[in-house]
């Protein structure tokens, strides 16, 4: 469970995020979307602590982000994050990539590891790339890896930041049909920044729209898409996306 209070975020002067309050439920599934620079990235980096609050108040899965005592690794154990751009270890094979951080930071026994890495490999389709080096995948395979190596950890909640925006077009459904997966089929609570309004629609919760640094819409996936937007400034942008 994520829950955002009165939330402000700065970048020295600049107020990236303006009073944000949103509560996500365990195993909810929810997009977000909004124009360039409108706050997507800060507000989901904020969730595992890689940027910081100012004020207000975020707890996720019962610790407190606002408090400088609370230890964020213990968040980071179980909030897995997918960047646009891999971050796999470019130096290690897949297998190594996916059971780094479960040998490191569980201490997760070498067997059990390995077992679980070659069924998230079978999960996504690449139980064949095992002993390959990312260098030799194409950008969707790489991120069918980082989305393993993310469920590895067995988060409670995976965030994901425009994870197909960096890949070629006959890529991108290999990787969205991985997601949709971990939403019909598992109790993951997912936050996805994405324009595939097809991934939205057919497996968000909720829509959330932001603009200028604040949420401007949290609606039902089927308010959203059934009955417009109800801010002008998401009407707009949803009529330029779908021009694309
Ligand atoms: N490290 C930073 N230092 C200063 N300003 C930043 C930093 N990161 C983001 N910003 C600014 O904060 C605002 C929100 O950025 P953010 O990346 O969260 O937006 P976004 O909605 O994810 O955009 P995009 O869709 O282009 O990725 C932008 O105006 C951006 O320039």
């Amino acid at each position: 469970m994520i829950e955002f209070h009165n939330v402000q975020k700065y970048y020295g002067k600049f107020h990236a995020l303006k009073d944000i309050n949103l509560t996500i439920d365990a195993g909810e599934t929810v997009v977000l979307i909004g124009p360039s620079g409108s706050g997507k990235s800060s507000l989901i980096r904020t969730i595992n602590g890689l940027d910081p609050i100012r004020d207000g108040q975020l707890i996720v899965n019962g610790f407190d982000l606002a408090d400088k005592k609370t230890n964020v690794n213990l968040i980071r154990k179980d909030v897995g994050m997918v960047f646009q751009h891999f971050n796999l270890y470019n130096n290690k094979s897949v297998i190594e990539n996916i059971m780094l951080a479960p040998r490191i930071v569980l201490k997760r026994p070498e067997a059990e590891n390995h077992e679980l890495a070659m069924k998230l490999l079978d999960k996504v389709g690449l139980a064949n790339k095992a002993e390959s080096m990312p260098a030799q995948l194409s950008g969707g395979q790489k991120q069918r890896i980082a989305i393993a190596r993310s469920l590895a950890m067995k988060p409670k909640c995976l965030l994901f930041d425009e994870p197909t925006s960096a890949l070629d077009p006959e890529m991108i459904d290999d990787v969205l049909d991985v997601m949709k997966d971990i939403a019909k089929n598992s109790n993951m609570t997912m936050l996805v920044v994405t324009h595939e309004m097809g991934f939205a629609r057919a497996v968000a919760d909720r829509v959330i729209f932001m603009a200028d640094g604040r949420i401007l819409e949290d609606d039902s996936t089927e308010k959203f898409f059934g009955d417009q937007p109800s801010t002008e400034r998401a009407r707009e942008f949803m009529s330029k996306i779908s021009g694309h």
